[in-house]
């Protein structure tokens, strides 16, 4: 998907919401766990009731992976049944050395034709570089993330005083654009959120930790919205477990439906 049909995406629904699809065995509602597929059909309620409110869909793979190669299978299915005319993030943080690199875009990109994929920096350009050269595919790079531990090496600075994850962005912007990069960048990082988008003006940032996180949507559009939206914000578990019991994509559906309509007053008072 381009940059400008995603923000099209965005316009059209009033909605920067991105559902994120982290299905546990333990956490879904008992009575599925009779289902051929537990998983699928739990991913496949949720998004029969959100597509209306969400503009992307994050599952994220450890929850599928976890499963060894049933697993896979499921993910495969999940993928394939989210409307195409919505954006999907494979959230497996992946990078390596070159030649494994371009193998792990082959599996995102073309055996399950996500059009974007979360990746690591730390292994730096020639580890990011092979998931950039897919067309209307995008990398999604960790830049200031959501977690306590961010401010173990993302906060660290140099003898100038520049903050790792500011090098980060800074270097990063050499190797791919606004219309194949995003960032990832914490709703939980509030104060600093004003400071990444300086530094990365045009760019989408994906926004996990609003929700069971703590982070502020408000806060986020406030420090964070440009001229093109540039905000995917992530909810996972509040919205896909809002209830365990039979009625829980219903209840799912009314959590999405009370981000987007939020997002909506965001958008008119900011774009
Ligand atoms: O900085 C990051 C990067 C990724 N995540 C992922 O996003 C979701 C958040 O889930 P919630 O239930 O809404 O808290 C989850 O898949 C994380 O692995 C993140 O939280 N922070």
């Amino acid at each position: 998907m381009t940059r400008s049909e995603l923000f099209s995406q965005i316009q059209q629904k009033s909605s920067f919401l991105c559902v994120g699809l982290d299905p546990d065995l333990e956490k879904i509602p008992r009575h599925l766990l009779s289902e051929p597929d537990p998983i699928f059909s739990f991913c496949k309620a949720i998004i029969e009731e959100t597509a209306d409110f969400a503009v992307a869909y994050k599952p994220n793979i450890a929850f599928f992976e976890a499963l060894g190669a049933k697993g896979w299978e499921t993910l495969a299915k999940v993928a394939e049944f989210i409307p195409k005319d919505i954006f999907t993030i494979a959230d497996a943080k992946r990078g390596d050395i070159g030649n494994t690199s371009k193998l792990y875009a082959k599996a995102f990109f073309e055996s399950m034709n996500f059009d974007s994929v979360t990746v690591a920096p730390y292994m730096g350009k020639d580890s990011v570089s092979p998931f950039l050269e897919f067309d209307n595919k995008w990398v999604i790079l960790l830049a200031l993330t959501s977690n306590p531990g961010s401010m173990d090496f993302q906060l660290i600075e140099d003898k100038a005083g520049k903050p790792l994850y500011q090098s980060v962005l800074e270097k990063s912007q050499e190797w791919g654009s606004p219309e194949n990069l995003m960032y990832v960048v914490g709703a939980t990082r509030g104060e600093l959120i004003g400071k990444v988008r300086v530094l990365a003006p045009d760019h989408f940032f994906l926004v996990p930790g609003v929700g069971v996180q703590g982070g502020s949507l408000s806060e986020v559009a406030q420090f964070g919205m440009n001229s093109s939206c540039g905000l995917l914000v992530n909810s996972s578990r509040g919205i896909i477990y809002a209830s365990s019991e039979k009625d829980f994509a219903q209840a799912a559906r009314r959590e999405a439906e009370k981000l987007q309509l939020e997002m909506k007053d965001l958008l008119e008072k900011y774009l």
